[in-house]
């Protein structure tokens, strides 16, 4: 199979459990909640997304012709060492292209596999470190994983109380939860912070990219 990638870089994992981690970022193209043009977002499933993940266009992005160009292309931007190589699948929604194929090259070339999904398709039972942000109107069918990054709150009716509290019964080690970034940042952070107060099981993750001037 072909992969459409949007952008590639090496830079420190910025939010959840792995925060602060050396990672290659994979930016596949294309995501099943959102087309990524700005005309069809207020009629969008995901409306908040702060991410272009259109076309191939992206500093190391392109058409990919088989995993094993993607494999060594992401090795490429790791660099020299062959001492924890971390990669992150993510977009757009990386589920729509990741196969075993993928999968087998990366685990070949060394790195642990980490993916940031939201949870509507399966992730592939290779990847080493699942991360699922749920998007509420979506139907998740992956409740199971490493972390549940929940962006709160969500805009325009979305996750409620009682949604929060399905959530803490699905099979995660982690529940997160990630203040919404979006111009009212301020009072998203008081309202994560206020529903980490009232909710223990939930912990509170920052963006640390967008602080610490990292991509
Ligand atoms: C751009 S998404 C790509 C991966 C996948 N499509 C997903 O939604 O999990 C990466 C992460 O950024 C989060 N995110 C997107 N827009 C955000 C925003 N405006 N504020 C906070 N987090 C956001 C998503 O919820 C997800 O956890
Ligand atoms: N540094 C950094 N950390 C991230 N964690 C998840 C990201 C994403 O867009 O999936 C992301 C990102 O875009 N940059
Ligand atoms: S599901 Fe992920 S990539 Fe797709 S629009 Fe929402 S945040 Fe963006
Ligand atoms: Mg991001």
């Amino acid at each position: 199979m072909s992969y459409a990638v949007k952008e590639m870089f090496l830079t420190l994992q910025g939010e959840g459990v792995q925060a602060g981690r050396r990672a290659v970022f994979l930016r596949f193209a294309g995501c099943n909640l959102w087309s990524g043009r700005e005309q069809d977002r207020a009629q969008a499933i995901c409306r908040f997304c702060d991410t272009d993940f259109v076309g191939t266009d992206g500093d190391g992005g392109g058409k990919f012709a088989d995993a094993d160009a993607l494999a060594d292309a992401a090795l490429a931007f790791w660099g020299a060492g062959d001492a924890g190589r971390y990669i992150v699948l993510t977009g757009g929604e990386p589920m729509l292209q990741v196969d075993d194929a993928l999968v087998d090259a990366l685990h070949a070339r060394g790195f642990t596999i980490a993916i940031e999904s939201n949870g509507t398709l399966a992730v592939h039972p290779g990847i080493d470190w699942i991360c699922i942000s749920p998007k509420a109107g979506s139907d998740v069918v992956q409740r199971e994983g490493h972390e549940l990054k929940l962006v709160w709150p969500q805009p325009g009716g979305g996750h409620s109380i009682a949604d929060v509290a399905a959530m803490e019964q699905w099979a995660f080690a982690h529940h997160l939860l990630q203040p919404l970034d979006d111009p009212h940042a301020q009072d998203n952070a008081r309202a994560a912070i206020a529903l980490v107060m009232d909710r223990p099981r939930w912990r509170l993750t920052v963006q640390a990219h967008k602080y610490l001037g990292l991509r």
